[in-house]
This record gives C-alpha cells, structure tokens and sequence, in this order.
C-alpha cells in the first residue's frame, strides 16, 4: 500500500519552506503487480433510463426512487456517486452491482451489449459499508478461504499462494498475514475486504461509502487504492458523501443524483465550469463536492429542473469544455449512436465526449466561462500532495483486451464445484468452532457442567424399579436440555456448528452417573436417539434463523416447541390425547426423541429392575411401556421419523434462506 511519508520543512525547497507548506510525498513501499490474477475482460458500463419503483402500503402506491435516469461507467476511470442523503446512490449502486433486479425499467447495458447478469455477478464485486469479515480468521487464512473458493480447483496450491502473496503485497497486507482480522485497523480491513474480492480480479468493482468511519489519511490511501485499481483497468465506482477537496479531485468521474434524478455526469474537473453554464458559481475556496451537494439540496435555489435538463438525466457526460460548446450534435442521436454502433471501441476515453456531445442552447444556457476556476483544492489546502498517480500506482490488473471477451462470456458460474466449495466451508467452520471461545468452551463446560448436576441428582436411579418415574423426568429433560442448546445456539450463530460432540460427552456423563443399562447396544441406541434430537434442533434453528431476525427468532423458536414438547407422550400418554390433536404428535420430534430413548431403556427384553422396596409398580420394564404406550413402539421408526424431519427442516431452511435474498432484491 502507499505509505504517506509527511517530510520535515527542511526537505522542502526554499519557496515552501518559507510559506510554511507542508508536502506530503507518497512513497509506493510495495512492489505493485498483479500478474498472477485470472484475466479478465475490461467492462464498460451504461444505463439508459433507469427507473425504480417501490411499493408502499396499498398496491396503488409505487414510490418513484430513480426517475429515468442514464449514464456510462468506464473502465481506468474511478466513479463517485454523490448526491444528498435519500437521493438513490445506494439504490442505484444495488441495480447497477446486480444486487437488486426487481422493479427495475431501462436498460443496462456491458461493453454495449445487454448486460448478461449471471455473467456480470462474475466479473464484478460489491464491497459493502461494513466490511463483511470473519473476526476469528487470519488475513492469510481468509485470503486462503477465498482463493480456494474464487480459483478453479486445477490451480496448484503454491499457484493459489502466489496470488495470495502477489495481492497482499500489493495492498500492504503482507506484514499483518498472521493478525486476525478483528484484530486489524479499519483502512487495513477495508483493504482485506478489497483483497479478498481482487482473488477473482473482477473488472468492476463497486464500493458502497468506503471511507466511512476512517481518518483523513486513511480515507486518502483507500481512494488512492482504489484509483490504483482503477488505473490497472478496472471500472471502480463508489458511493461516496461529501468527500473533502484532497479527496474529490482524486476521482476522475462523478455522478449526482438529487431526488432520484441526474445533476451531473462527467470529469470532477469540470463540475464548476458546468455549473457555472447555468448560472451556479461555486465560490473560489469553496469545496466543489459540499458545493454540488448544497445545490442538490436546494440550499442555493431550487436548480435541480435546470441541472436535470441541463445533463439530460445522464444522458449528457461532461469530458471536456467542448462538452458545454459544442452544438452541432444533436444529444439523443448521438447517444443512440454509441448504444448501436457495433465496434465503438467502448474504453476509449478520449471519444467519449464526442460521442455525448449535445447542444446545450437546447437548454437555454449560454456558452461558458472558460475560466472559471475553483481553486480551492489548490490553494486554500495547506499540504500538497506531488503525486502522480498514473505512473506510480502501475498496476497490471491482468484484464484481457476487449477482443477476448467474446470467448470468455460464458465461463462456468463458479470456478469450483459445489463439493468442494462445502468442504472449504466445512474445514473453515470447524476453524471458527476451534476459536470461538464462546461457542466452544461456554458450550463444552455446559454440557459438563449440566451433565454432572443431573448425574449427581439422578444418581444410580436408572436400575432402581422404585425410580422409574423420576428416571422418565431424566429422560425427558435430556430432550429438552439437548434440543434448546442446539436450537438457540444456530439462531444466534448463523451457520451451524458441531453439536455433535457436547451430544456425546453430555450424554455418556448422564448415562454412566445415572445407572442406565450397561449395554453397548442400549447406549449406542440411546447417543442415536438424543445426537438425532440435537441435529433436528439445530435445524429448526436455521429454519427460525433463515426466516427471521434474531430477536423475532429468539422469542419464537422457543415457543413454537411448546406444543411438540405437550405432545410428547411424556406429560399425556398417546391415548389420553383427543383423537383430532393426535396428528400433532406425529410432528413431535420430541416424541420420537423420547420414545427412542425409553425403547433403549426399557425395552428389548430388558430384565426385570431391583426393587429395594417391598412393592414396586414399575419392576418390570414392559410395565413402564405399557404406562407410556410405547408397548407397540418400534425404534427404527423412530430414527427414520427424526431423520425425515431434519431433512425436511433443511430443505425448509435453504428454502427460505433464498426467499429473503430473493425478496432483498
Ligand atoms: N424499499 C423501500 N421502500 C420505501 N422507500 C425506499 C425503499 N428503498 C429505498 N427507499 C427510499 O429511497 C430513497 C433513496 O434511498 P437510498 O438508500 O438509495 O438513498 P442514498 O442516496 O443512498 O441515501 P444515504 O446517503 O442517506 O445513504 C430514500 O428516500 C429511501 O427512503
């Protein structure tokens, strides 16, 4: 990564030293190559009268969120999207990064063709605000995670290290590959965040406000970062609020939206000139990005009608002042020239201001001052940063020239199989487990510690035929404790764990202190009966999980157990419930968790219990199934049951889990 070196005055020459200017030199302290990525097409974007409705209460109420809007995203170029608060920049980014696709009229368009989303899912990134990392992971370990997700399988592991290697050098990683990534600053995890996605070397890449909640250096080497992307041949476009003079002329285009609609579309450098055409001076020392901002918000007038037909919504790209002079070209045939001109040569950058050239008198607006000049980034900026970007951010960004992208428009949609992308999953979950200590050690020394409390209460009861009926209550509450340790710990820690090892210790402590039959068939049928519990549990956590929010989960898993735990044949035997509830019981995974233990308890030709009582009702083990109306119970039934309804609680969750991403778009 660049490194800001601030040097003493006495580095200056004699002229700055004496007006006290402080430079800001940057210095590359990484080699920066990227030649190991996959090759990539270049991408050029464009959309053409983009509208967004949302529905609000009754049917009949769509809210208009983006008005017909246009315009043309490049590659080498880096994009600011700014506008005041709630004027669409999120929801434009969201259409644009393919992220929502419902809703949508107008057209989007990629390298001139109609844009092929599966396609372009794979070519671009979306770096989100907050940065979307595993806190107990490691930056290589992450980086490993991606790499073996986003390359294909056929790549050798030292090949897949070498582009590991080759990117966290080149974001100034390299030195913190051992830190976890909780543990990182937050410039350096929204480098990470960028690291991780650059494995795949998308060609487009959006980023959604990526200086918030950083300093001013900070913000500056992201941006430069992400100009430094740009150069390599990238098209980078980010939402951004009102960034500072330093930083704005750091960006080589920009949109504005106001309410929805386009106010500005073209180069930085050519915001005051533009504005200044229809009447809107910026103040000299005044920053043009707040200035484009206040104007938007209509705290100098309402302009935006005239900004939004001064631009045509978008359609207009201001490049050059020949952009505001030029009048020979009509706008809506030129436009429609560079969506059907079949070998425009989409990155050439220096024609696009012919190809959007307009007449601007359409408008009413009169010829510019060619002069005007806001000069505040360079004057009112007490350090100034010598930087030339373009020579020493040299990036090979391994894209592939425009003529190749025929022959790699349709690449698989992964570059792995779904096999091995579980098992990468699987191995890095089993990491989390290992390290999370909450989730391992709280649950661990539960598990012992509850294990103990009710071996030491239910001491040696298993045996005794004058305890059946508390060694039942035992029975039954190794249902209930098994399934909430597993249900609420996947609402909460969304994916899974491994409940399967706390099941094992747990339930050989309560065996072995509880007196149950030493036999290895009745345990392994009692492990089978409560690990099953455990899994079914966990799903219908993921059930409650994928569906809703936590606090709603949290609440409601629970109570939707209740009835299946009434309906367990534990507090009324299977006869004494009124026929039409019956069915319930069927869906009790409880029952057949319970049943599955009593049968290994008390069933099998168990012989008969040792009484120390004169009388004992429940000597005989049938005689406890018969109370139980388990007489008649098969336990392999019961294992299918159980393993029917945690296939059937899966298929549900992965159901809903893509129902809400369906409806997020
Ligand atoms: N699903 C929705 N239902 C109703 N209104 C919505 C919905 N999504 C977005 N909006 C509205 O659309 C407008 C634009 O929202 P958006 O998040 O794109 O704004 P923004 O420019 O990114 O704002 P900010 O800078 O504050 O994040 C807002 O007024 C918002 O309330």
């Amino acid at each position: 990564m660049v490194e800001e070196d601030i040097a003493t005055n006495n580095l200056l020459p004699d002229s700055d030293r004496k007006s006290g200017a402080v430079k800001l030199q940057i210095v590359p302290s990484q080699p920066k190559t990227l030649s190991h990525l996959p090759h990539r097409p270049a991408v050029d974007l464009a959309f053409e009268n983009l509208t967004y409705r949302v529905k609000e209460g009754r049917k009949s109420n769509a809210k208009v969120i983006l008005k017909e809007v246009s315009g043309r995203l490049r590659s080498k170029e880096l994009t600011a999207i700014m506008g005041p608060s709630g004027a669409g920049k999120s929801t434009l980014l969201n259409i644009l990064s393919g992220y929502k696709t419902t809703n949508i009229e107008g057209s989007i368009t990629m390298n001139g063709k109609e844009r092929n989303l599966s396609l372009f899912r794979k070519y671009s990134a979306y770096i989100m605000q907050d940065n979307q990392l595993h806190a107990n992971l490691t930056v290589e370990e992450a980086m490993t995670v991606a790499a073996n997700l986003k390359l294909s399988s056929k790549k050798s592991k030292t090949e897949k290290s070498l582009v590991i290697r080759e990117i966290l050098d080149t974001l100034g990683l390299q030195d913190h590959r051992t830190t976890m990534t909780r543990n990182l600053s937050g410039g350096q995890k929204k480098r990470l965040s960028i690291a991780l996605e650059l494995v795949n070397n998308p060609p487009v890449m959006f980023f959604d406000e990526p200086t918030s909640g950083l300093d001013s250096s900070t913000c500056f080497q992201c941006i430069n970062l992400l100009k430094m992307l740009a150069r390599g041949g990238r098209t980078i476009i980010c939402t951004i609020h009102q960034p500072s003079a330093r930083l704005f002329e750091m960006f080589d285009q920009l949109y504005t939206l106001a309410d929805g609609q386009c106010v500005y579309q073209g180069s930085t450098k050519q915001l005051v000139p533009f504005l200044s055409t229809l009447g809107l001076e910026c103040p000299s020392y005044h920053n043009p990005a707040s200035y484009v901002i206040e104007v938007s918000c209509g705290e100098h007038g309402d302009h935006t009608r005239k900004l939004v037909s001064g631009i045509l919504n978008g359609k207009r790209d201001i490049r050059t002042e020949l952009d505001f002079i030029d009048r020979k070209n009509d706008a809506s045939s030129a436009l429609v020239k560079v969506h059907t001109k079949k070998n425009v040569n989409k990155n050439d950058v220096q024609n696009v201001g012919e190809k959007f050239a307009e007449n601007l008198n359409a408008n009413g607006n009169g010829v510019i001052k060619t002069n005007i000049n806001n000069d505040i980034a360079k004057e009112s900026t007490t350090v100034s940063i010598p930087i030339d970007i373009d020579k020493e951010l040299d990036v090979n960004s391994a894209l592939l020239p425009d003529e190749m992208l025929e022959a790699t428009e349709n690449p698989a949609r992964y570059a792995t199989t779904m096999f091995h992308q579980f098992w990468v999953v699987l191995k890095r979950t089993l990491l989390f487990s290992r390290r999370d200590w909450t989730l391992m050690y709280l649950r661990l020394f539960a598990h012992v510690m509850v294990g103990f409390l009710i071996g030491a209460l239910y001491y040696d009861i298993g045996n005794d035929g004058a305890k059946v009926l508390s060694n039942l209550g035992f029975l039954f509450f190794n249902m209930l404790f098994l399934m909430y340790t597993s249900m609420t710990i996947t609402i909460l820690s969304f994916p899974l764990e491994m409940p399967a090892i706390f099941c094992v210790i747990y339930v050989s402590i309560v065996y072995y202190f509880t007196s149950q039959p030493f036999e290895m068939f009745r345990f392994a049928m009692f492990l089978t009966s409560c690990l099953l519990i455990s899994f079914v549990a966990q799903s219908v956590g993921l059930v409650v999980g994928a569906a809703m929010n936590v606090q709603n989960g949290v609440f409601l898993a629970p109570v939707m157990s209740v009835p299946f735990l009434l309906f367990s044949g534990f507090f009324v035997s299977f006869d004494a419930i009124p026929v039409y509830l019956r069915w319930i019981t069927y869906l009790s995974y409880i029952r057949y968790g319970f049943e599955g233990t009593a049968l290994a308890t008390y069933g099998y030709n168990r012989e008969k219990l040792k009484c120390y009582q004169t009388y004992c009702h429940f000597k005989s083990p049938t005689t406890t199934l018969e109370e139980l109306d388990m007489l008649d119970a098969n336990f392999t039934l019961d294992i299918v049951a159980l393993l029917v309804i945690f296939l059937v609680l899966r298929v549900a969750a992965f159901l809903f889990l893509r129902w809400k991403l369906r409806t997020a778009r």
